[in-house]
């Protein structure tokens, strides 16, 4: 069966741009068009050239190699010949190619936000679109709240597709500039925009204003559409546009579309997009969202033991896709809600091996839950997890031992009279029978317990030589003054380039955090012995 090609617009670059929050320099734009190479989408919308600073050097440094690299404007402005405006002339100007217009197509806004007659406005994007294809590029016409306009003039609407299909545009796209049109109306709507605009010329654009963007992406390539819009993680105006990482696996992964569609992803890419995505929540300083479709840290991750032990036997049991086709894997946490098959799982990932009759892993999930109804979490702490394991089985030295430990906070003035606070901890620990004592001062407790406790490790000192905390969250369970405290810490070694995460849960937050910095060190013994 021969499938019908299906084009993806990336407009990270452009409306991901109009995100609250992001604001992206040049050298992140760079980045990100290096990304959309790699990812395989076929055209990449670089921004708006004229519009402000940063996209103008943007695009007169850089250009996708692979995707079309296309400009975004607005067509011309009434009253003016595509000659005698500036704003348009600039976009023409670009070195793209292609360029997408954005156009009115609703009557209440063609009277309200341009202030001209209907008329006026098509001749607009008529002499728009012309001038675009004049150059020899790719023109297209992104048809501004498509379905309002439609369901308010259905005969304005399909007027404004019909002006730019004329006039030469090789895609109408359709947006759901507001992103409150659902499913139905969507195949409803576009579906009758064929009739005016046949043949493989129909664009998609939505916003997740109803959570529906992908949705309302497929329903309209279901009805006929052959161009997806979307972005990378779904960021752009407002709550988004449709998510290309999560619209991409579903494609190619999913038999009713790709059985149907070829789109210019090869499964090699697909199997980067975990990473892919990843890379751009890195450029844009946040943490990747752990419950993303497809690419996110619990996509395949499986708490309860019921599932677990299944996915143990054959993983097709609970998962929809393997976890491989889009670089991500499959993790068996432990917790309060895990039977043994979760600890083998996990067990036998972390490379511990024993047989599920062991009367051993009866304790070590007895012990688990008794900590998790404690406030522990192991499923965030994977260190803590297997020191408690291999401590189980037998396979953790007692490395040194903590006879003591002592923290002080003094708030004082300094010798020029400033307000300051000064905290100093005292370590007293054993290692092989030898006493030390370390002192040290840090910016607050925990930092001065961290110092004191890294100082003299006698003969382990090597071993934590690279060994540096990169972040501490602290959580109140149960509320209150007297409440427990859970302290998860993020250690990185970077002699061994390895990251792992402990924790330490008590009423006193100081010493849950000493839990988690003890449980730090000794997984970096741990991992530096078996080295
Ligand atoms: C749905 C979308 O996401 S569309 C993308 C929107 N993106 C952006 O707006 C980001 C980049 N925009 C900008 O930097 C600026 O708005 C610019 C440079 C484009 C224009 O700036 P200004 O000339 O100062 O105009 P301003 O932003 O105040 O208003 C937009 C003008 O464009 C007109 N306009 C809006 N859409 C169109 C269109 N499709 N065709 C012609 N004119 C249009 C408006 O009527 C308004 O005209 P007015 O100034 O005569 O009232
Ligand atoms: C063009 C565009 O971004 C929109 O209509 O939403």
């Amino acid at each position: 069966m021969t499938r019908e090609r299906l084009y993806l617009f990336d407009t990270t670059l452009r409306d991901g741009a109009q995100t609250s929050g992001i604001d992206f320099s040049v050298t992140e734009k760079i980045v990100i068009a290096e990304l959309l190479d790699r990812l395989g989408v076929d055209y990449a919308e670089g921004g708006y050239p004229g519009a402000n600073p940063t996209d103008d050097e943007f695009f007169a440094e850089k250009r996708t190699q692979k995707a079309r690299f296309t400009a975004f404007g607005m067509t011309k402005r009434a009253g003016r010949s595509v000659s005698n405006d500036p704003g348009l002339q600039q976009i023409l100007a670009a070195d793209v190619d292609a360029y997408c217009f954005v156009a009115k197509s609703w009557d209440y806004h063609v009277k309200v936000a341009l202030g001209c007659t209907n008329d006026e406005n098509l001749e607009s994007i008529a002499d728009t679109v012309k001038a675009a294809v004049a150059t020899g590029r790719e023109a297209m016409i992104d048809c501004e709240h498509f379905f309002d306009g439609y369901k308010a003039n259905p005969d304005y609407a399909l007027a404004c597709a019909k002006t730019a299909h004329d006039a030469g545009a090789r895609w109408v796209v359709l947006c759901d500039t507001n992103g409150g049109t659902l499913p139905d109306e969507i195949k409803d709507i576009v579906t009758k925009v064929q009739a005016v605009v046949p043949g493989d010329h129909l664009g998609i654009h939505t916003h997740d204003d109803t959570g529906h963007a992908i949705a309302n992406a497929l329903a309209a390539v279901d009805a006929g559409a052959r161009q997806i819009q979307g972005t990378l993680n779904g960021i752009g105006e407002r709550c988004g546009n449709a998510n290309l990482i999560s619209l991409i696996p579903t494609l190619l992964l999913k038999p009713a579309y790709s059985d149907r569609f070829e789109i210019g992803v090869a499964k090699e890419q697909l199997a980067e997009i975990t990473s892919i995505s990843h890379a751009f929540d890195e450029i844009l300083n946040r943490s990747p969202n752990r419950h993303a479709p497809y690419v996110g840290e619990t996509a395949f991750a499986t708490k309860a033991g019921i599932h677990a032990s299944a996915i143990l036997k054959d993983p097709q049991t609970y998962e929809h896709v393997a976890p491989e086709a889009v670089g991500n894997r499959r993790r068996v946490l432990v917790s309060d809600q895990a039977g043994k098959s979760n600890l083998l799982g996990e067990l036998q990932r972390l490379g511990i091996a024993v047989d599920k009759a062991d009367p051993r892993l009866d304790h070590l999930l007895a012990d688990v839950k008794q900590k998790e109804a404690e406030g522990y979490a192991y499923e965030a702490a994977d260190a803590s997890f297997e020191l408690l394991a291999r401590r189980a089985l037998g396979e953790v030295p007692r490395f040194f031992a903590v006879n003591s430990f002592r923290v002080m906070v003094e708030r004082r003035h300094n010798a020029i009279g400033e307000l300051v606070s000064v905290s100093e901890a005292v370590v007293k620990l054993d290692i092989d029978g030898e006493k030390r004592m370390s002192v040290a001062e840090g910016n607050g407790p925990v930092n001065a317990l961290d110092m004191a406790l890294r100082k003299d490790l006698g003969k382990y000192q090597a071993a934590i030589d690279g060994l540096e905390l990169i972040d501490y969250k602290v959580r109140i369970l149960n509320g209150g003054t007297g409440a427990v405290t859970r302290v998860l810490i993020e250690s990185h070694d970077t002699s061994a380039h390895r990251r792992w995460f402990t924790i330490g849960v008590s009423s006193n937050i100081v010493d849950a955090s000493f839990q988690a910095l003890v449980d730090s060190i000794n997984y970096a013994l741990l991992k530096a012995e078996s080295a």
